[in-house]
């Protein structure tokens, strides 16, 4: 296969998808779907719930509480192949530079092959090189398990602080949370992200710097906020520990985790301590990289291999599955059916699993940092809306806060619930209840609710006042895709992002856009160091080009005791 393929993704300067036979078709069939609703179509169709369900790898999707017929699949998948979308699969898993903007592969996928697996790029054994990586990360790892790794006093490390932002933080801190109960128990985990210095101060206030390990991980190991809290760091470990700058303490207690040699180099940490990716991994596509070294401390080796192979699980389904029966490419297919034919601007997330709770964020970052674009990559301006906002909060707190707005709201929003058969450990039970039957009864009611909801009929018929009906119906008709999984393992865990980064995929193919770059994040970077100079210089600044920024800035000097 050639590796240029700026033919087929940037699909022809003239290919418009909202022109194509499908897409027509499908702005048709909305309004016959529009005229149903989700408690007609049971009717109409009582096995749908059955017949509706995906099974990819452990995860059984039911879509059927979604605003689709049979028909409605079908029109959805002939748009996803009007679009391309299996041949631009299949070249991205080939190693294609489907990274068009910045002439890249994206390669994802081989980060997660099985070590007899064959994968040359660009005459590189890739399988060879991911492995290479995974095995130091698991020596290196073994080491600090068992305590022969030791901080500049010989002691064993007990804290693990990884520095990062983007990508090189949400994958980390987010599986790091989700596998809480498969954690070594002599090791805390720490994520440090923000620029706000309140990050870093807070973690470090409750550490041994001669027990803790930083693991700095930065894909360009030049991002603002990762050296700058690096570098405070590094200050802190060598005051407390009574060592000067250039001291070899540092080796013990800073390794990196970077595509760049060079800047770990100049930072001061050993390049025989840092844990190499390549760039045709994405920031947002990176946990299952070196950048997941500080969750592979936490786990074990034997555990993030588990975790890898469950992305290989649901890569195998998105690679082979037909369309019509793929889960990562149903999930996308139906919610651009909501985005582009429902106007429904946003998508909630709600895992019911509390050891969840960061994975709408990392969501965010993998959805929106991908799919937030609005010109093709030929460069052409889009002509339908592209990425959804997505957003969402673990059940059932969510349903204590926002759920109001989405059972009577009157905006349409598609949510995904995200429940496990079972718990990690039950333990504890409430009355001889089990806790997470509690917790499984309100995703299946939440559900329930959302679509079929309560006429004003029923309501009456409970005898509630009239003036109280309308206030009281629940209109039902509200879409949701319920993700059912047997337990949240790490394979299980792997098996989730890679339903959500191929759904990602789908979803920019179908829109002729790039989801692998992220121009859009550079001028603010720029912005920001421009007005580094502009705030914190002793000299009074020349006027900025708007007056509300200079405003801003001259007020903020002047709280700050500088000259405005
Ligand atoms: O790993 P790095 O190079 O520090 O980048 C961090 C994050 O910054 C971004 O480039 C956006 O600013 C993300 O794509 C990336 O995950």
């Amino acid at each position: 296969m050639t590796t240029n393929m700026r033919g087929l993704f940037d699909g022809g300067a003239d290919f418009d998808i909202s022109s194509t036979v499908s897409w027509h078709a499908l702005v048709t069939h909305q309004q016959h779907v529009y005229s149903l609703h989700l408690r007609e179509l049971f009717v109409m169709e009582p096995d749908r719930g059955r017949e509706l369900t995906v099974q990819a790898g452990d995860l059984r999707i039911d879509f059927s509480k979604n605003l689709i017929t049979g028909e409605t699949i079908e029109l959805l998948a002939a748009l996803a192949r009007e679009a391309g979308v299996e041949e631009k699969r299949d070249a991205m898993f080939a190693g294609a530079h489907v990274n068009t903007s910045e002439d890249r592969a994206v390669l994802h996928t081989a980060l997660r092959l099985p070590r007899d697996a064959e994968l040359v790029v660009d005459g590189q054994d890739v399988v060879a090189d991911v492995h290479a990586v995974l095995d130091a990360m698991g020596d290196f790892t073994d080491r600090v398990r068992s305590g022969e790794w030791t901080g500049h006093t010989g002691k064993a490390i007990t804290d693990v602080v990884n520095i990062g932002i983007g990508g090189s933080d949400l994958g980390p801190v987010m599986a790091y949370e989700a596998l809480r109960h498969y954690r070594h128990p002599g090791l805390t985990g720490h994520f440090v992200s923000n620029s706000d210095p309140a990050d870093l101060v807070a973690v470090l206030a409750g550490l041994d710097a001669e027990t803790t390990l930083f693991v700095v991980s930065s894909k360009t190991f030049t991002t603002l906020e990762t050296i700058t809290n690096a570098t405070a760091a590094k200050a802190w470990l060598l005051a407390e520990l009574g060592v000067g700058e250039g001291d070899p303490a540092v080796e013990k207690h800073f390794v990196a985790v970077s595509t760049n040699a060079d800047e770990v180099a100049a930072f001061g940490i050993d390049t025989d301590n840092m844990f190499g990716f390549w760039n045709w991994v994405g920031g947002r596509y990176s946990i299952d990289s070196a950048i997941g070294l500080s969750l592979m401390i936490a786990i074990g080796r034997e555990r993030f291999g588990e975790f890898l192979a469950g992305f290989h699980a649901v890569d195998e389904h998105f690679r082979t599955a037909p369309l019509e029966a793929n889960g990562p490419a149903l999930l996308a297919l139906i919610g651009l059916w909501y985005s582009n034919f429902w106007d429904a601007q946003s998508q909630a997330v709600m895992p019911y699993s509390n050891d969840m709770e960061r994975f709408p964020a990392y969501l965010q970052q993998l959805t929106m940092e991908s799919n937030g674009k609005s010109v093709t990559a030929g460069g052409q301006h889009v002509t339908t809306p592209t990425g959804s906002v997505y957003w969402g909060e673990p059940g059932t707190n969510g349903q204590h806060a926002f759920f109001q707005l989405l059972h009577q709201g009157t905006w349409l929003i598609p949510a995904d619930f995200i429940g496990f058969a079972n718990p990690v450990d039950d333990r504890l039970t409430a009355d001889g209840r089990s806790f997470h039957d509690i917790l499984m009864a309100n995703f299946f009611a939440q559900t329930e609710v959302l679509a079929f909801g309560k006429t004003a009929d029923d309501i009456a018929d409970e005898g509630v006042p009239p003036t109280l009906v309308p206030h009281k119906v629940m209109p039902g008709n509200r879409p949701s895709t319920s993700i059912l999984a047997p337990q949240l393992t790490p394979s299980v865990l792997g098996q989730l992002i890679a339903l959500y980064e191929h759904q990602t995929f789908v979803k920019g193919m179908v829109w002729g856009i790039n989801p692998f770059d992220q121009w859009g994040v550079e001028l603010g970077k720029q912005q920001a160091n421009a007005l580094m100079g502009v705030i914190g210089d002793d000299a009074v600044p020349a006027p900025l080009p708007d007056s509300s920024t200079d405003a801003m800035v001259r007020w903020y000097r002047e709280q700050r005791g500088r000259k405005a």
